[in-house]
């Protein structure tokens, strides 16, 4: 069973795969860990229900906008009938795995889940709107004006890491998560 999950959490272009990566990396020192992602879990669904190619749904494209459309209007209504249903599949991927690291959480309810599933470090990833910008990062409405973006704006993390690309700053924060793990996977 999953001993600890790290479900973090932050704006678009924040860093976030890119962060979970480094730590998954830092952590496997001591700990078997997976990486999953509670949207991952959501297409992955969707895509075998709809007998299409998990990657595709990724691309752009006509089609594959209606696609989009009607794979969050699915999820909305998986999510009425039980909140935790994609949080649940994305830590169920590898159930034998010390840490699960969350890349993408987005809305209380996911943190609700995960701190009710077992022992869980919530992280917040912050970057400057100009470093965000720079990595790709465009507003638009109807994303990042949505729920599934803001949920989680005035959630109190256990620990908020700045990642706006001073790399020594990056691998301090780092240590501290690392070491706040190993204390939780030990007592
Ligand atoms: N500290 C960093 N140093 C160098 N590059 C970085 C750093 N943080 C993020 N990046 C780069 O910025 C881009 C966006 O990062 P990433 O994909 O991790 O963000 P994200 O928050 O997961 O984005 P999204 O919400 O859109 O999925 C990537 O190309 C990533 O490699």
């Amino acid at each position: 069973m999953v001993k600890l999950i790290v479900a973090i959490s932050g704006k678009r272009k924040s860093g976030k795969d890119f962060v979970a990566k480094r730590l998954a990396e830092k952590l496997r020192q001591v700990a078997t860990v997976h990486l999953a992602g509670v949207s991952h879990s959501l297409k992955q669904e969707y895509a075998q229900i709809h007998d299409l190619n998990y990657d595709e749904l990724l691309t752009d494209g006509p089609e594959k906008e209606q696609h989009r459309r009607d794979m969050i209007e699915w999820g909305e209504q998986k999510r009425k009938q039980d909140a935790g249903y994609f949080c649940r599949k994305a830590v169920s991927a590898d159930p034998n795995c010390d840490i699960c690291i969350i890349t993408d959480c987005r809305r209380t309810t996911d943190m609700e889940f995960f701190k009710n599933y077992c022992k869980t470090l919530a992280v917040r990833i912050d970057a400057d709107l100009e470093v965000r910008k720079s990595r790709g990062y465009i507003f638009f409405y109807g994303i990042d004006d949505a729920e599934s973006e803001c949920g989680l704006d005035d959630y109190k993390h256990d620990f908020v890491l700045q990642n706006n690309g001073d790399d020594a700053f990056l691998e301090k924060q780092m240590g501290e998560i690392f070491d706040i793990c190993k204390t939780l996977l030990s007592n």
